[in-house]
């Protein structure tokens, strides 16, 4: 903590919360180039980087600013839909570093996607490669595709961002996809050139990944054995981020050591579709307290950002650390437990249960490692703005999204005649 409070790379938050109002993103370009470094530093501590791409997962955070920034870094990108493929167009992506994950893409997206001439499609059901084959035959070409495959293993997550159980809808279960890939290698416009899995999100212990590796690569083999030889391994992302100041979460490098072990010697080309991990901890959402009220079991104090802005609480409960931005706190007076509610009216509109704090009203709050699904899922609930956000690139800030107007809220609407 400095002088005038908490800062991001040069820039002080309090200068940023007067400049730009809140609630605010703030993201830091440093932050954002480290966490890729991670990936490329373990990548090459294997031997691996020459021959690896890095899909980053658009979904978790899909600004302009922040995919363009991945671009210049040599990132490519994971897309679920064809607005998430026009983003990352605009934003200067490479199409052929593209990939299109997604249980229900439709012909429409699938279209787009080969107009564009992406790397490859991640078909995640035997009826999406008849619908692609289709598709693709209607263009005169033939789709590059990828099964995602279900490997049935428990990520130890939350059950709402785990996709890797027989029970999920994500991915074609294992035992399946040996003849689902005959299929495919038999179907005209399609192209079989990889494979895909992914068993979910913040994942912090590395052995389902390893294991789910495992079961890939055994059908790697099998399949290469009846003839069809996959040019690409696409392992998907899920690594998990620390959010809470007692819970540390595994480096990039310790995470991905078991899952690089196994993957070393051999020819194949790797993929990795990393969101959380890249973004997560690169980014805060700046608040402020509109009012303090005390009540008979507990103290409130409501906050300028909500469910809206930050959904993870509401939907999985899931923890922000959330700390004060000012350095004064001399007159401030004692810590007391506070739940920090957001200003919806719903009951669910909570950012943090039972925190030691010592608050004033207009006090400025800082709300920890959201880059990663937050503003992405953000919404207008209640006609709502959604927040500005801005990137801190060493000493300067930039405005990447103005703050939604109210009047845009219901531009799209009419009324009856
Ligand atoms: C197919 C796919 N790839 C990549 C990701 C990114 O996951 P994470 O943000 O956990 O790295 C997701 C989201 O879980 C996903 O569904
Ligand atoms: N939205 C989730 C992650 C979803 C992963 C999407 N496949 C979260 O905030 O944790």
């Amino acid at each position: 903590m400095h002088q005038d409070g908490l800062r991001v790379e040069g820039v002080a938050l309090a200068g940023i919360a007067a400049r730009f109002g809140t609630p605010c993103y703030v993201y830091s370009r440093a932050a954002l180039t480290a966490a890729y470094a991670g990936y490329r530093d373990a990548l090459q501590a294997h031997g691996l980087a020459d021959r690896s791409l890095i899909c980053y997962a658009v979904k978790a955070n899909s600004n302009l600013a922040i995919l363009n920034l991945f671009a210049r870094l040599g990132a490519g990108f994971d897309i679920v839909s064809a607005g998430e493929l026009a983003r990352v167009l605009a934003a200067g992506g490479s199409p052929e570093k593209i990939v299109f994950s997604g249980v229900g893409k439709s012909r429409a997206e699938m279209r787009a996607a080969l107009e564009a001439g992406i790397h490859c499609f991640n078909v995640e059901s035997a009826s999406e490669l008849d619908h692609l084959n289709e598709v693709a035959g209607s263009l005169g070409r033939r789709a590059p595709v990828s099964l995602r495959v279900n490997p049935d293993v428990d990520a130890r997550t939350h059950p709402y961002i785990s996709t890797g159980l027989k029970s999920a809808k994500f991915g074609v279960a294992i035992a399946d996809a040996f003849d689902i890939y005959r299929r495919a290698a038999s179907l005209p416009h399609i192209a079989v050139k990889g494979i895909d899995c992914h068993i979910g999100s913040q994942l912090l212990d590395p052995a389902p990944a390893a294991e789910a590796a495992d079961k890939v690569l055994a059908l790697v083999d099998r399949l290469a054995a009846a003839g069809i030889v996959l040019e690409h391994i696409d392992l998907g992302g899920g690594m998990g981020i620390q959010y809470r100041a007692d819970e540390p979460a595994p480096a990039t490098t310790d995470y991905l050591a078991p899952m690089l072990a196994k993957l070393a010697g051999r020819r194949e080309k790797l993929v990795f579709e990393p969101g959380r991990s890249l973004v997560g901890n690169a980014g805060l959402l700046l608040t402020r307290v509109d009012v303090l009220k005390p009540g008979e079991e507990k103290h409130f104090a409501v906050v300028d950002a909500a469910m809206n802005d930050l959904m993870r609480p509401a939907l999985y409960d899931a923890w922000h650390d959330i700390v004060k931005v000012g350095a004064d706190d001399t007159a401030t007076g004692a810590a007391m437990s506070y739940e920090i509610v957001g200003p919806v009216c719903e009951s669910g509109d909570f950012l943090g249960h039972d925190r030691l704090l010592a608050l004033r009203e207009g006090d400025l709050l800082a709300i920890l490692s959201a880059g990663a699904y937050g503003m992405a899922m953000a919404s207008n609930y209640n006609t709502r703005p959604r927040a500005a956000e801005v990137m801190v690139d060493g000493g300067s800030v930039h405005l990447i999204r103005r703050r939604e107007e109210i009047a845009e809220l219901f531009a799209l609407e009419s009324v009856l005649p």
